[in-house]
Parts: C-alpha cells; sequence; structure tokens
C-alpha cells in the first residue's frame, strides 16, 4: 500500500508518498528526494492549523554528516484526510517495533574531546532529540566519577536509554556505575549510547561504522532508532578491585599510545598517530608474562565465523533483554589461582591488544573478527620476532582496514580469560583507554551483561581478506 497527500511548503506545492521503507517528497519542479524511513523521526498532522510536520534526518552531500530537516506543510481542506492518515501511518512504519518519544538521560562531558561537546549537543544533537519527541534530562558532568555516581543511582524505570556524551572514557564510568547500582543486571540492561565528542571514539565507530562514526546526528538518530544490543564486557581484577571493561586492555605500544599522549588531547585524533610515531621510535617491548584459556586461534576459521555472521544478521537474532532480576553480577567462573587449562604466550612481545569491537580508532581496526556477543575476549599478542620497525610502519598503513590481523608475527586469538604478570617495575596498563596501575590482574569475559544500541544488530565494520590471502 502507497500513500500520498499534497501541501503547500513556503508557498511551494509539495507532493508527498511513502512506501513500507521510503517517504518521498517532490517540491514544485525540484527533484523528488526520497528518505528511508528510519531516518523519519517525526509525522503529525495537525488539524486546527492544517499543518503536516514531518521530520528526518538526511546527507546532503553523499559523504557529509546528517542534517535534520523539519518540513511543515499547509494542508488544503481537500486533502485533509490524505494527509492526516499520511502521518499517521508514516509514523507507524517509521517506529515500526520501536517506541517512539524515548525518555533519554544525557551525561555531557564538557572537556571531552578538543572541548566541543556542549557546543554541539546545543547545535546538532538536541534538535533532532526534540524534534523526535524524545523527553531530554541532561546533566553536564563536573569532574571524574560525576558518570560513574548517576549511572549508579540512576532510577531505571525513568529512562529508555542512556546517552554519552563525550568519549570512550565517560562509557567505562556509566556501564561501572551500572555494576555497583543497587540492581547491576536491571541497570546493564539500560541501553547506553555514545553521541562522539571525544578524542577516543571507538564505540561510536564501532556501532555506526567509519562514514558515520564521528557524526553526532548519526549517533543521535541511533539514540532515537536503534535497537538494545546485549554485548559482552569484562571482568578485569587488579589489587582485589573489580572493574568493568567494555571495549579494550593495552600494554606496550599501544598503551602508550592511549595514554602516553594525554598533553597531545589538542590534535585530537592524531594523537594516536602520533604516539604510534614516537613509540615505534623506542620500539620497546613489553614486559610481561601472557597467559590465556584459549578458545580459538586459527584466523581463517574466525574470519569464516565473521563473514557467517555477516549473513545471518539481525532478524535472526533475539532482541528482547535477557530476563535475569539477580540483584548481583554474575559470578566469576575462574578463580584468580585457577591452574588449569592455562597456556603462557613464549614469544617477546610488543604489545598486548584484548578486547572487542572492531575499531579503537579511526585509524586503526585491532580486532577486525571481534563479535559483540560470542562470550570471548579478542586477544592481539603482537611478537617482536620477525617483526621490525619498518614492518610496523609498513603494516600501519592498512590498519584502518585490520589488515595487520593477517600479518604472521601478529598472534590473534579468542579465550575466555586471560591474565598478565608484569616482569618489570614500570609499564602502561590501559583500560578503555583509561590509565591503570601496572600490576598483574586477570580478566573474564562477562557474556551479554551489558546493553547497547544499534540499527545494524551487530558492529558496522566491513572486514575483507586481502587478495594474496584469499
Ligand atoms: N567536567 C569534567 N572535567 C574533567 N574531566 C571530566 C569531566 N567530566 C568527565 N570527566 C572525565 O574525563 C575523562 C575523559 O573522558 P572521555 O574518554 O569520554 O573523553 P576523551 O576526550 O575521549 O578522553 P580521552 O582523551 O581520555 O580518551 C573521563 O575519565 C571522565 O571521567
Amino acid at each position: 500500500m502507497d500513500l500520498d497527500t499534497e501541501a503547500k511548503v513556503l508557498g511551494i506545492p509539495t507532493k508527498y508518498s511513502i512506501s513500507p521503507t521510503t517517504l518521498t517528497i517532490t517540491t514544485g519542479s525540484k527533484k523528488s528526494i526520497t528518505v528511508p524511513l528510519h531516518n523519519v523521526i517525526a509525522a503529525s498532522y495537525h488539524p486546527e492549523s492544517k499543518l503536516l510536520k514531518i521530520a528526518y534526518v538526511i546527507k546532503k552531500k553523499k559523504k557529509g554528516p546528517l542534517v535534520l530537516v523539519q518540513l511543515d506543510g499547509q494542508v488544503q481542506e481537500a486533502n485533509a484526510n490524505s494527509a492526516s492518515n499520511l502521518a499517521k501511518t508514516t509514523l507507524e512504519w517509521a517506529y515500526k517495533d520501536i517506541k517512539p518519544n524515548r525518555r533519554l538521560k544525557i551525561l555531557i562531558n564538557p572537556h571531552g574531546g578538543v572541548g566541543k561537546g556542549v557546543a554541539l549537543f546545543n547545535k546538532l544533537v538536541e534538535p533532532v532529540l526534540r524534534a523526535a519527541g524524545c523527553t531530554l534530562d541532561v546533566v553536564h558532568t563536573k569532574k571524574t566519577g560525576d558518570a560513574y555516581d548517576i549511572a549508579k543511582s540512576l532510577p531505571l524505570d525513568k529512562f529508555d536509554a542512556l546517552l554519552s556524551v563525550s568519549g570512550d572514557g565517560l562509557v567505562h564510568e556509566i556501564l561501572n556505575g551500572f555494576a555497583n547500582h543497587e540492581h547491576p543486571r536491571k541497570a546493564l540492561r539500560m541501553p547506553v549510547t555514545p553521541i562522539p565528542t571525544g578524542s577516543g571514539n571507538g564505540l561510536s565507530l564501532n556501532l555506526l561504522g567509519l562514514e558515520d562514526g564521528f557524526d553526532v546526528v548519526a549517533a543521535s538518530l541511533n539514540a532515537i532508532k536503534g535497537s538494545p544490543m546485549h554485548v559482552d564486557v569484562f571482568s578485569f581484577t587488579q589489587n582485589g578491585k573489580q572493574t568493568i571493561s567494555f571495549m579494550s586492555q593495552a600494554l606496550g605500544l599501544m598503551a602508550d599510545l592511549d595514554v602516553g599522549t594525554e598533553d597531545l588531547r589538542w590534535m585530537g585524533d592524531s594523537r594516536f598517530v602520533y604516539g604510534l610515531l614516537r613509540g615505534l621510535i623506542k620500539f620497546k617491548p613489553c614486559d610481561v608474562e601472557l597467559s590465556y584459556k584459549i578458545v580459538e586461534k586459527d584466523k581463517r576459521k574466525m574470519f569464516e565465523n565473521l563473514k557467517l555472521r555477516d549473513k545471518t544478521e539481525s532478524d535472526a537474532r533475539p532482541t528482547e533483554p535477557i530476563q535475569d532480576d539477580s540483584s548481583t553480577l554474575p559470578e566469576l567462573k575462574i578463580s584468580l589461582d585457577d591452574q588449569e587449562g592455562w597456556t603462557t604466550f613464549q614469544e617477546p612481545l610488543l604489545y598486548l591488544y584484548a578486547g572487542k569491537g572492531p575499531y579503537v580508532g579511526r585509524d586503526f581496526m585491532a580486532f577486525p573478527v571481534s563479535l559483540p556477543d560470542d562470550g570471548l575476549i579478542d586477544i592481539v599478542a603482537q611478537s617482536t620476532t620477525n617483526f621490525s620497525r619498518t614492518d610496523v610502519l609498513a603494516s600501519f598503513g592498512g590498519a584502518p582496514r585490520g589488515e595487520l590481523y593477517w600479518h604472521d608475527s601478529l598472534h590473534y586469538l579468542k579465550a575466555n580469560a586471560y591474565r598478565i604478570k608484569p616482569l618489570s617495575k614500570k609499564g602502561n596498563l590501559s583500560i578503555d583507554g583509561e590509565l591503570y596501575p601496572f600490576d598483574p590482574f586477570q580478566v573474564e569475559v562477562l557474556p551479554g551483561l551489558a546493553t547497547l544500541l544499534s540499527s545494524h544488530g551487530s558492529y558496522n565494520a566491513p572486514f575483507s581478506e586481502p587478495a594474496n590471502k584469499r
């Protein structure tokens, strides 16, 4: 069934037509614009004023950011019924299986990234959320720990999602706040979604893809229309304390990139590349003992698994939250003194990177075969054996596409758990981009515990094999 109507926008006769997946608008003699219904965020007909109001987000340039368009059309009496029907049906189809008018808790870190969080929110994000009829409860964080405290005591029934306007650091705090909530499991079912205004926006890249990962309007659309996606997180235990890590743990060169470049924040994203070059000049091996409970290390198998997943995309997977009202976090399965089934990595390491979500930055797809909910952690152990500085530099050319994966000196494996014992006193350890003590630790996967919003049902990070590996 298709539906049509007509109205005058700024005095110009405009035709509207919808199909179950698109809205087509033709203004005067201009070329028609076709908008996917996923991008339509509001549609209403107001009989008193005879206004047909439609709001959507669209790219004005092919590779440009999404922009908000709000069309108010004056409807003639003769078209009142068709306009009313069109508005009603558009809204129904545009929000199929999605609750409209979400109630959003929004945390903004005014100092995230280059300090534009508040301005970007006011100018680009808020108008889109308001146009979609969302209710907003906005808090500006004043210091580290605020987001943790707010998440820890969040009244869960009052909100449909929590938006983190900053980088990955704020999400880390929020998830840890939830983990320490009075009802941690229920709290971790609250969908969290990033609005990328930090300097490290890995999570946003993973959810929205490389093209839209830094687009705050695309992120706002995801906040309005994304479906809850359950993701594994990690329990990180160090010095008797348990922390939730949702993205990555880095040691050696990769940690130096994350935490050794804070002074270069003004450079935005490029500070990672600069840090990489600085780290390469030092080429310092990372003096730790790494052991893991391995599940898979065959790169081809892991690659094929990913492709299989791409084929059986979202529809086949449940979107309903797992019902579990236990008031505590799941118990850890692997004790700190467990000795069975561990393998120790034998080669000298340049860096260790472990985590979930393909992109750790725009320039680096560190975990190309990562899946949101396979119950496993991806571990990258870059050996210095048969690997030189020039190799690193050359291989980083393909880093945005995950090409390092295929390099023989890069050991890539999936595990349920791993542990690290530092063998020297000094070194950097970064957990989700934040500095932690360089002390022994153990990591275990907590399957499907946290919830994000996604319109793809998985990560949006295409990974293919280079021609010479096919
Ligand atoms: N008002 C504030 N002033 C200073 N720091 C804050 C404030 N609010 C939050 N923070 C802290 O700032 C840190 C960095 O946040 P986040 O990672 O989101 O942004 P970022 O710019 O990407 O940072 P990074 O460069 O560390 O990745 C977080 O640890 C957060 O707790």
